[in-house]
């Protein structure tokens, strides 16, 4: 049996000021490093004693990520960031207010482009100051790895490969590993990791900065599932992602 932690970025500035984040290289908030911190302590807790880490090109989860080593005492661990492990990017909606755009497209329209399968956002163009390849970070992507904007779909044809080929080989050499991300690219892994189907998913919010542990058999298969921390704390984290402003409807 095997084991693997995943963890959601703790809260970042445009999470609390709700608006659409995607590829935008925000901060924490000082709540967001609390959250870390907390997940660093339930892991410790466990015990829960990483070896390898992987994570995106954004601060939000490298910080999520050192936080929660600093408190294990394990900074020093091999770190790997990769863009795959990114958020999806949300196209021409980074940086808009959803209960704005909730307001001009209607709730549902929204609800459509947060959380469907296999509908993308509104797509940027490549002379658009979002489009990626302009930012250092991500000057070796080809044109067709370059995003203008991604459904969960296109998220999964990502994610999934890096998991496969990067993060799996060390699951299976006994290592603990420990996968901090985001919200969408995690609900990308966790889709194809328990075979949520595509109507289902549209239901499944991550909280952020709660550790998510799975049980895995030799196949990745998932025996078990466990959201970290006591359950009324997570379910309020969860409800708060799947109704940002509790106005939308
Ligand atoms: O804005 C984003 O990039 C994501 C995660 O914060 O938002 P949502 O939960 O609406 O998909």
């Amino acid at each position: 049996m095997y084991k693997v932690v995943l963890v959601r970025h703790g809260e970042s500035l445009w999470n609390q000021e709700n608006r659409f984040t995607g590829w935008t290289d925000v901060d924490l908030t000082e709540k967001g490093v609390q959250e870390a911190i907390k997940a660093g302590e339930l892991l410790k807790q466990v015990p829960y004693e990483i070896d390898v880490a992987f994570t995106s090109v954004l601060k939000r989860a490298i910080k999520t990520l050192h936080h929660i080593l600093d408190v294990n005492d394990l900074l020093w661990i091999p770190i790997y960031k990769h863009w795959k492990l990114n958020e999806r990017h949300y196209g021409a909606l980074q940086g808009l207010n959803k209960q704005e755009t909730a307001d001009k497209y209607g709730a549902e329209q929204v609800k459509i482009w947060r959380r469907s399968y296999d509908v993308p956002p509104l797509q940027i163009t490549a002379d658009d100051e979002r489009y990626p390849q302009k930012d250092k970070r991500y000057g070796q992507l080809t044109e067709q790895e370059i995003p203008l904007g991604e459904s969960l779909k296109d998220t999964i044809a990502r994610v999934v490969p890096y998991w496969e080929a990067e993060i799996v080989p060390q699951i299976k050499a006994g290592k603990k590993v420990l996968v901090v991300a985001h919200g969408n690219s995690l609900r990308a892994l966790m889709k194809v990791l328990e075979n949520i189907s595509d109507e289902d998913i549209i239901d499944l919010n991550i909280p952020t900065a709660v550790p998510i542990m799975y049980e895995l058999d030799e196949n990745m298969t998932p025996l078990r599932r466990e959201f970290l921390g006591d359950r009324k704390g997570v379910q309020e984290k969860i409800d708060v992602v799947a109704n940002p402003s509790k106005i939308m409807e």
